[in-house]
Protein backbone atom coordinates (compact mmCIF):
# COMPACT_ATOMS: atom_id res chain seq x y z
CA UNK A 1 0.00 0.00 0.00
CA UNK A 2 0.95 3.56 -0.31
CA UNK A 3 2.05 5.66 2.82
CA UNK A 4 -0.85 7.29 4.54
CA UNK A 5 -1.35 10.89 3.56
CA UNK A 6 -0.90 12.60 6.84
CA UNK A 7 1.24 10.38 9.57
CA UNK A 8 3.11 8.77 6.86
CA UNK A 9 2.76 4.60 7.20
CA UNK A 10 1.85 1.81 5.42
CA UNK A 11 0.98 -0.95 6.61
CA UNK A 12 4.24 -2.77 6.68
CA UNK A 13 4.90 -1.82 10.58
CA UNK A 14 2.37 -5.35 11.20
CA UNK A 15 1.11 -3.60 14.52
CA UNK A 16 -2.77 -4.04 16.02
CA UNK A 17 -1.56 -2.00 19.10
CA UNK A 18 -1.04 1.82 19.15
CA UNK A 19 -0.46 4.15 22.11
CA UNK A 20 -1.70 8.07 21.26
CA UNK A 21 0.02 11.01 23.18
CA UNK A 22 -0.87 14.19 21.48
CA UNK A 23 2.23 15.97 22.37
CA UNK A 24 4.96 14.47 19.69
CA UNK A 25 7.75 14.86 23.06
CA UNK A 26 6.09 12.29 24.55
CA UNK A 27 6.41 9.76 21.85
CA UNK A 28 10.25 8.69 22.60
CA UNK A 29 9.48 8.35 26.38
CA UNK A 30 6.97 5.96 25.68
CA UNK A 31 8.91 3.85 23.51
CA UNK A 32 11.11 3.45 26.11
CA UNK A 33 9.07 1.03 27.74
CA UNK A 34 8.79 -0.99 24.95
CA UNK A 35 11.55 -3.72 23.71
CA UNK A 36 13.49 -2.89 21.03
CA UNK A 37 12.09 0.56 20.11
CA UNK A 38 13.13 2.84 16.76
CA UNK A 39 11.80 5.63 15.29
CA UNK A 40 9.10 4.82 12.48
CA UNK A 41 8.06 7.89 11.04
CA UNK A 42 7.32 11.82 11.18
CA UNK A 43 5.23 14.45 9.56
CA UNK A 44 3.47 17.25 11.05
CA UNK A 45 2.57 17.04 14.52
CA UNK A 46 2.35 12.64 13.71
CA UNK A 47 6.04 11.09 15.15
CA UNK A 48 5.58 7.56 15.24
CA UNK A 49 7.71 4.88 16.95
CA UNK A 50 7.46 1.02 16.97
CA UNK A 51 8.69 -1.69 19.60
CA UNK A 52 7.72 -4.72 21.26
CA UNK A 53 5.32 -5.58 24.06
CA UNK A 54 5.26 -9.37 24.95
CA UNK A 55 6.66 -10.02 21.15
CA UNK A 56 3.96 -8.37 20.02
CA UNK A 57 4.34 -5.30 17.54
CA UNK A 58 3.32 -1.55 19.22
CA UNK A 59 2.90 1.41 17.63
CA UNK A 60 3.31 4.68 19.52
CA UNK A 61 2.39 7.90 17.72
CA UNK A 62 1.26 11.34 18.70
CA UNK A 63 -1.93 12.94 17.50
CA UNK A 64 -1.19 16.26 18.17
CA UNK A 65 -3.56 18.71 19.71
CA UNK A 66 -7.38 18.62 19.89
CA UNK A 67 -9.65 16.26 17.81
CA UNK A 68 -9.66 17.28 13.83
CA UNK A 69 -6.01 15.99 13.93
CA UNK A 70 -6.73 12.89 16.36
CA UNK A 71 -9.57 11.89 13.58
CA UNK A 72 -7.51 12.22 11.03
CA UNK A 73 -4.66 9.47 12.99
CA UNK A 74 -6.61 7.16 13.85
CA UNK A 75 -8.15 7.11 10.06
CA UNK A 76 -5.18 6.32 8.92
CA UNK A 77 -3.59 4.19 11.52
CA UNK A 78 -6.71 2.10 10.62
CA UNK A 79 -5.94 2.03 7.36
CA UNK A 80 -2.49 0.49 8.34
CA UNK A 81 -3.96 -2.11 10.39
CA UNK A 82 -4.37 -0.73 14.05
CA UNK A 83 -7.30 -2.04 15.82
CA UNK A 84 -6.65 -0.99 19.57
CA UNK A 85 -5.73 2.54 20.22
CA UNK A 86 -4.91 4.04 23.58
CA UNK A 87 -4.84 7.53 24.27
CA UNK A 88 -2.10 8.68 27.01
CA UNK A 89 -2.84 12.53 27.49
CA UNK A 90 -3.29 14.91 30.19
CA UNK A 91 -6.33 17.11 32.00
CA UNK A 92 -7.22 19.71 34.38
CA UNK A 93 -8.80 18.38 36.88
CA UNK A 94 -12.85 19.34 37.62
CA UNK A 95 -14.20 17.20 40.18
CA UNK A 96 -13.11 18.38 43.52
CA UNK A 97 -11.11 15.14 44.36
CA UNK A 98 -9.34 14.90 41.19
CA UNK A 99 -5.61 16.16 42.17
CA UNK A 100 -2.83 17.01 40.27
CA UNK A 101 -0.81 13.62 40.05
CA UNK A 102 -4.35 11.63 39.88
CA UNK A 103 -4.77 9.11 36.79
CA UNK A 104 -8.16 9.48 35.20
CA UNK A 105 -9.58 6.62 33.46
CA UNK A 106 -11.97 7.99 30.78
CA UNK A 107 -14.85 5.64 29.84
CA UNK A 108 -17.13 8.31 28.11
CA UNK A 109 -16.38 11.95 26.97
CA UNK A 110 -19.01 15.13 27.00
CA UNK A 111 -18.54 15.86 23.06
CA UNK A 112 -18.38 19.64 23.73
CA UNK A 113 -15.68 19.47 20.42
CA UNK A 114 -16.40 19.93 16.51
CA UNK A 115 -14.81 17.47 14.77
CA UNK A 116 -16.84 14.09 16.26
CA UNK A 117 -19.99 16.46 15.06
CA UNK A 118 -18.90 15.52 11.31
CA UNK A 119 -19.06 11.78 12.05
CA UNK A 120 -22.70 11.61 14.29
CA UNK A 121 -25.14 13.48 15.61
CA UNK A 122 -24.90 14.81 19.04
CA UNK A 123 -27.34 12.55 20.83
CA UNK A 124 -24.26 9.27 19.98
CA UNK A 125 -22.70 9.05 22.96
CA UNK A 126 -18.60 8.95 23.08
CA UNK A 127 -18.04 5.82 24.80
CA UNK A 128 -14.52 3.78 25.85
CA UNK A 129 -13.98 0.12 24.58
CA UNK A 130 -15.19 -1.81 27.46
CA UNK A 131 -12.36 -4.05 27.71
CA UNK A 132 -9.40 -1.33 27.24
CA UNK A 133 -11.21 0.28 30.02
CA UNK A 134 -10.83 -2.67 32.30
CA UNK A 135 -7.06 -3.19 31.54
CA UNK A 136 -6.61 0.27 32.14
CA UNK A 137 -8.16 0.48 35.37
CA UNK A 138 -6.54 -3.19 36.37
CA UNK A 139 -3.21 -1.50 35.14
CA UNK A 140 -3.43 1.78 37.02
CA UNK A 141 -4.90 -0.87 40.14
CA UNK A 142 -1.38 -3.21 39.80
CA UNK A 143 0.66 0.16 40.07
CA UNK A 144 -0.85 1.33 42.91
CA UNK A 145 -1.62 4.74 41.22
CA UNK A 146 -4.41 7.10 42.76
CA UNK A 147 -7.04 6.80 39.98
CA UNK A 148 -10.81 7.76 38.78
CA UNK A 149 -12.65 6.00 36.43
CA UNK A 150 -15.57 8.18 34.53
CA UNK A 151 -16.52 11.14 32.31
CA UNK A 152 -14.31 13.45 31.10
CA UNK A 153 -15.34 16.87 28.85
CA UNK A 154 -13.77 17.31 25.61
CA UNK A 155 -13.54 20.77 24.05
CA UNK A 156 -11.88 22.55 21.19
CA UNK A 157 -10.71 25.96 23.17
CA UNK A 158 -8.06 25.82 25.99
CA UNK A 159 -8.61 29.12 27.07
CA UNK A 160 -12.04 28.88 26.53
CA UNK A 161 -11.25 26.67 29.60
CA UNK A 162 -9.01 28.74 31.62
CA UNK A 163 -9.56 32.11 31.08
CA UNK A 164 -14.09 31.88 29.83
CA UNK A 165 -14.46 35.54 31.07
CA UNK A 166 -12.33 36.28 27.91
CA UNK A 167 -14.24 35.05 25.64
CA UNK A 168 -17.47 36.34 24.13
CA UNK A 169 -19.52 33.99 24.80
CA UNK A 170 -18.01 32.89 28.12
CA UNK A 171 -21.17 33.03 29.77
CA UNK A 172 -22.19 30.30 27.88
CA UNK A 173 -19.24 28.05 28.69
CA UNK A 174 -19.50 28.52 32.26
CA UNK A 175 -22.86 27.65 32.36
CA UNK A 176 -21.66 24.75 30.74
CA UNK A 177 -18.77 23.87 32.60
CA UNK A 178 -20.85 24.39 35.94
CA UNK A 179 -23.38 21.71 34.41
CA UNK A 180 -20.92 19.11 33.59
CA UNK A 181 -19.30 19.41 37.02
CA UNK A 182 -22.98 19.23 38.54
CA UNK A 183 -23.61 15.91 36.67
CA UNK A 184 -19.93 14.55 37.84
CA UNK A 185 -17.69 15.18 34.97
CA UNK A 186 -13.83 14.53 35.74
CA UNK A 187 -11.88 16.38 34.18
CA UNK A 188 -11.28 17.87 31.02
CA UNK A 189 -8.95 17.56 27.19
CA UNK A 190 -8.97 17.42 24.20
CA UNK A 191 -9.01 14.54 22.29
CA UNK A 192 -11.25 11.35 23.64
CA UNK A 193 -14.52 12.37 22.44
CA UNK A 194 -12.75 12.48 18.78
CA UNK A 195 -11.36 9.64 19.47
CA UNK A 196 -14.03 7.39 20.78
CA UNK A 197 -16.33 8.28 18.23
CA UNK A 198 -14.08 7.59 15.38
CA UNK A 199 -13.12 4.27 16.78
CA UNK A 200 -16.73 3.43 17.00
CA UNK A 201 -17.28 4.23 13.30
CA UNK A 202 -14.35 2.39 12.29
CA UNK A 203 -14.92 -0.55 14.73
CA UNK A 204 -11.92 -0.43 16.45
CA UNK A 205 -10.94 -0.27 20.54
CA UNK A 206 -10.08 2.67 21.92
CA UNK A 207 -9.48 3.24 25.53
CA UNK A 208 -7.71 6.41 27.20
CA UNK A 209 -5.90 7.64 30.73
CA UNK A 210 -4.65 11.08 31.17
CA UNK A 211 -2.35 12.54 34.02
CA UNK A 212 -3.98 15.34 35.93
CA UNK A 213 -1.96 18.53 35.78
CA UNK A 214 -3.96 20.76 37.77
CA UNK A 215 -7.81 21.13 39.33
CA UNK A 216 -8.65 24.88 38.75
CA UNK A 217 -11.74 24.24 40.72
CA UNK A 218 -10.18 23.14 43.85
CA UNK A 219 -7.80 26.78 43.11
CA UNK A 220 -10.64 28.42 42.67
CA UNK A 221 -12.26 27.07 46.18
CA UNK A 222 -9.33 27.84 47.60
CA UNK A 223 -8.21 24.27 48.08
CA UNK A 224 -4.63 22.30 47.77
CA UNK A 225 -3.80 22.60 44.16
CA UNK A 226 -0.71 21.07 43.36
CA UNK A 227 0.59 20.81 39.55
CA UNK A 228 1.74 17.60 38.48
CA UNK A 229 3.16 17.96 34.57
CA UNK A 230 5.25 14.21 34.61
CA UNK A 231 3.21 11.99 32.80
CA UNK A 232 5.04 8.73 33.42
CA UNK A 233 2.53 7.20 35.72
CA UNK A 234 0.05 7.56 32.93
CA UNK A 235 2.80 5.94 30.17
CA UNK A 236 3.48 2.72 32.62
CA UNK A 237 -0.17 2.41 33.13
CA UNK A 238 -1.16 2.79 29.28
CA UNK A 239 2.08 0.41 28.48
CA UNK A 240 1.13 -2.64 31.10
CA UNK A 241 -2.77 -2.17 29.57
CA UNK A 242 -1.09 -2.97 26.45
CA UNK A 243 0.82 -5.80 27.94
CA UNK A 244 -2.72 -7.15 29.34
CA UNK A 245 -4.43 -6.77 26.30
CA UNK A 246 -1.92 -8.79 24.34
CA UNK A 247 -2.07 -11.37 26.88
CA UNK A 248 -5.85 -11.43 27.12
CA UNK A 249 -5.90 -11.79 23.02
CA UNK A 250 -3.80 -15.02 22.75
CA UNK A 251 -5.32 -16.52 25.99
CA UNK A 252 -8.78 -15.95 23.72
O1 LIG B 1 -1.13 16.24 26.82
P1 LIG B 1 -2.04 15.98 25.64
O2 LIG B 1 -2.11 14.55 25.27
O3 LIG B 1 -1.71 16.85 24.45
O4 LIG B 1 -3.51 16.39 26.15
C1 LIG B 1 -3.92 17.65 26.65
O5 LIG B 1 -2.96 18.69 26.56
C2 LIG B 1 -3.28 19.60 25.51
C3 LIG B 1 -3.56 20.97 26.08
O6 LIG B 1 -2.53 21.41 26.88
C4 LIG B 1 -4.49 19.00 24.81
O7 LIG B 1 -4.06 18.22 23.74
C5 LIG B 1 -5.11 18.21 25.92
O8 LIG B 1 -6.03 17.22 25.56
O1 LIG C 1 -6.37 22.06 32.04
C1 LIG C 1 -6.04 21.30 31.12
C2 LIG C 1 -4.88 20.50 31.19
C3 LIG C 1 -4.56 19.68 30.14
N1 LIG C 1 -5.38 19.67 29.04
C4 LIG C 1 -6.50 20.44 28.96
O2 LIG C 1 -7.20 20.41 27.97
N2 LIG C 1 -6.79 21.22 30.01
Amino acid sequence: MEKMYHIGLDDSHGARYAILPGDPGRVEKIAGYLDNPRLLGQNREYTTWIGELSGEKVLVMSTGMGGPSTAIGVEELYQTGVDTMIRVGTCGGMAEEVMGGDLVIANGAIRMEGTSKEYVDLAFPAVADFDVTAALRQSAKELGARFHLGIVQCKDSFYGQHSPERMPCGKKLEEKWEMWIKAGCLASEMESAALYIVAQVLGVRAGCILNTVWNQERKKKGLSDPHCHDTTLAIRAAVHAVELLIQEGSSS
